[in-house]
């Protein structure tokens, strides 16, 4: 059980641990390509620890050499077929983004998670990654997790994605480094594009063009990735700061990609004091500083334009709303149904628990402000966002909030309980 206090504010200067998205595809890359890879800020969070522990698996070696992970690759031919089966954990990345590798290896691979990630949906990719000629099957007639993938022999499709999921967009183009042809994927709308980057700074032959994306099989070269701080993870102390009046916040080298930083927008448009220095780039992606100060926010709408770029920030957008002045209403947010936990149901749930009234939509939820926010014991249902949604939640709580289960923040941020005590001023 984490407790958490009531804050005055938030002051003072951190770095978040590095991009959980980058970190995965950091490793899966370095992986499959030739010579070594030195990452650093590599996320040593659960989910990429599965990542990492599904491709020693396969062959891969890891050294640790003063702060860098050192990958040597096997290049796109030469991974293993694993002697068990392959346990992405708690993490819909790891599954999504493997099935695609796996489905370029003509042996086999069984893949699974834990029970969250079991019941979230798989046929997204089975079904592209079928069409290009993988064999997959799994529960549901694999719509579900265990998958069992025989890969090899793929050809290149067309693929438009029924959904903005930086997942399917990411399995069908690893895919695409080993289909004999020109692969593509449109999209409905931007998802995050740290994929196509990647495999950019990696060799890769990979084209963008509006929402599609296309990519020729290639040979990719080992390369130095430098994984910025996770904006999903500065989300959690950035909302903290700007709801909370004297605040003053840095958050240092934290990854600034558009395709990412919708957070940003939403609380500038809120009301809060958001300014931005050292605008640099590492490892083809944008990186600065953050400075935040609290301030009075106000209710805003968020659409479903904006949602892929802050999709995994809803739940503590929400506690945002519940601090700000008048109505928020997000729509377009369907996904979150489908993520760790429904999280549109579970916010709702939690937040009521600590005397927030919410209501829900089927793609999304309105929140009028400002609310009192009272103290109690919420649950995290396993789910890392809505732990570190509902600490966010007790920083404004008139009593002390009450986390059960709050192990799964360790997921996305490892470190997140001293973080806050780093920063937080209490009475
Ligand atoms: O590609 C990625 O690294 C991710 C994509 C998003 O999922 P979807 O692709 O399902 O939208 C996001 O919610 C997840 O946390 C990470
Ligand atoms: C949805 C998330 O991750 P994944 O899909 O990789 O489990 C998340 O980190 O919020």
């Amino acid at each position: 059980m984490l407790t958490i206090n009531q804050a005055i504010k938030l002051n003072g200067t951190c770095r978040v641990p590095g991009d959980k998205s980058i970190s995965h595809r950091a490793v899966m890359l370095a992986g499959i390509s030739e010579g070594t890879t030195e990452i650093t800020g590599f996320l040593e969070g659960e989910d990429c620890l599965s990542t990492l522990r599904c491709f020693q698996q396969m062959g891969i070696q890891v050294v640790h050499r003063g702060d860098a992970m050192v990958i040597t690759g096997r290049g796109t031919e030469g991974l293993l077929e694993s002697q068990d089966i392959l346990d992405a954990g708690n993490s819909g990345t790891t599954i999504r983004l493997m099935s695609g590798i796996l489905s370029g290896q003509s042996f086999l691979s069984v893949i699974t998670g834990d029970s969250s990630l079991r019941s979230r949906p798989m046929d997204r990719i089975s079904v592209p990654l079928r069409q290009m000629g993988a064999v997959i099957d799994g529960r549901e007639g694999g719509r579900k997790a265990p998958l069992v993938i025989r890969g090899g022999g793929l050809k290149a499709i067309d693929y438009a994605m029924p959904v903005a999921s930086a997942q399917v967009k990411s399995a069908v183009l690893l895919a695409g480094l080993y289909a004999e042809g020109v692969t593509s994927v449109t999209e409905p709308r931007a998802s995050r594009d740290h994929t196509e980057r990647m495999l950019q700074a990696f060799g890769a032959d990979v084209r963008s063009e509006g929402l599609v994306r296309s990519i020729r099989p290639s040979q990719l070269k080992g390369t130095r990735v430098e994984v910025p701080g996770d904006i999903s993870s500065a989300a959690f102390l950035m909302v903290a700061a700007a709801c909370l009046p004297g605040s003053r916040l840095t958050l240092e080298g934290v990854g600034l990609n558009p395709t990412r930083a919708g957070i940003i927008t939403v609380l500038q448009q809120m009301g809060a004091s958001i300014e931005i220095l050292n605008q640099r780039e590492a490892g083809g992606e944008p990186i600065g500083d953050i400075i935040i100060a609290g301030s009075t926010l106000k209710g805003i709408e968020i659409g479903e334009e904006l949602v892929p770029s802050l999709i995994d920030e809803i739940p503590v957008i929400a506690v945002a709303a519940a601090c700000a002045q008048g109505e928020t209403r997000i729509t377009g947010a369907r996904e979150l149904r489908v993520k760790e936990t429904d999280r549109i149901s579970a916010m709702a749930q939690e937040l009521s628990r600590v005397g927030v009234q919410v209501e829900t939509l089927e793609d999304g939820m309105v929140i009028q402000g400002p609310q009192r926010i009272q103290g109690g014991t919420v649950e995290s249902h396993g789910d890392h966002r809505i732990a570190m949604a509902m600490a966010v939640a007790g920083l404004m709580a008139e009593s002390p909030v009450h986390i059960q289960q709050p192990e799964c923040m360790a997921v996305s941020f490892p470190g997140f309980e001293q973080t806050l005590k780093q920063l937080v001023v209490n009475r």
